[in-house]
């Protein structure tokens, strides 16, 4: 269990993307000059959009910086719920290699999700970085309530991906997904979180004070790390 939550409060959405976004640059950097090059898990969704957008500025070695995402929607790339789609149209043309992790006409999400962890096991791990951000029912990456809590949850340390479908559906974005296991995210060199607006906040203070018996995927990414976490948060 983490026993150093930091949270940094902005007054407003650009000013906290310019925060996570430097954070995120000196991550990148850090690691090229350790190892010669970076990879890095990212959020999908609306709230790191602004991050991603300035971090797309940053005089980087992109050429040596891999991007998957931490998790994402089974749908076709291209489709607007599609997590790489976004990551793609910020950092491919930095020269960043961007991974798409769902094999586009794939309807059975088990699979996609064992194509998935198969892909993955060709990174270099651990992730120099895991961005996560969190829904208003408290998921982290796509760890969601539903049949496959306990393999994401519980699965072996080795597996690094796995295919989910959550119950209930989302309401944003209703479809089955893949996700980095917790292992695989809580194993990162670098955890950060960034949330917009008091009902994600309440949440994650919540799953705090739960601890590891937290019902909400938050919780447990949190109860599951040794790393100091750094929470990003502004108002909606
Ligand atoms: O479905 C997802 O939701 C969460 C939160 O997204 P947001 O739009 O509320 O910021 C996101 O972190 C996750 O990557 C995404 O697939």
């Amino acid at each position: 269990m983490t026993d150093e939550v930091e949270w940094w409060e902005y007054d407003d959405v650009a000013e906290m993307a310019a925060a996570v976004a430097g954070d995120i640059a000196f991550i990148i950097e850090s690691a090229i000059d350790a190892r010669g090059a970076a990879v890095v898990a990212l959020a999908g969704g609306t709230t790191p959009i602004p991050i991603y957008e300035k971090l797309s500025s940053a005089k980087l070695d992109w050429k040596r910086v891999t991007v998957v995402p931490g998790d994402e929607r089974i749908v076709p790339l291209g489709d607007p719920l599609s997590n790489v789609t976004a990551l793609a149209r910020y950092f491919l043309p930095k020269g960043a290699r961007v991974i798409p992790i769902v094999p586009n006409a794939i309807a059975d999400y088990k699979a996609a999700g064992r194509s998935a962890d198969a892909l993955m096991q060709d990174l270099h791990w651990p992730l120099d970085l895991c961005l996560l951000g969190v829904g208003n029912d408290g998921h982290a990456a796509s760890i969601f309530p539903g049949p496959d809590f306990d393999e994401a949850v519980n699965g072996p340390k080795e597996r690094r991906a796995l295919g989910v479908l959550p119950d209930p559906m989302p309401i944003e974005a209703p479809v089955p997904r893949v996700t980095l296991s917790l292992a695989a995210i809580t194993a990162a060199r670098a955890l950060l979180i960034a949330v917009r607006g008091q009902e994600k906040r309440d949440i994650i203070e919540t799953a705090i004070r739960q601890g590891p018996s937290s019902p909400y995927p938050v919780g447990l990414v949190l109860a599951g790390t040794d790393l100091p976490v750094d929470i990003h948060w502004a108002p909606a």
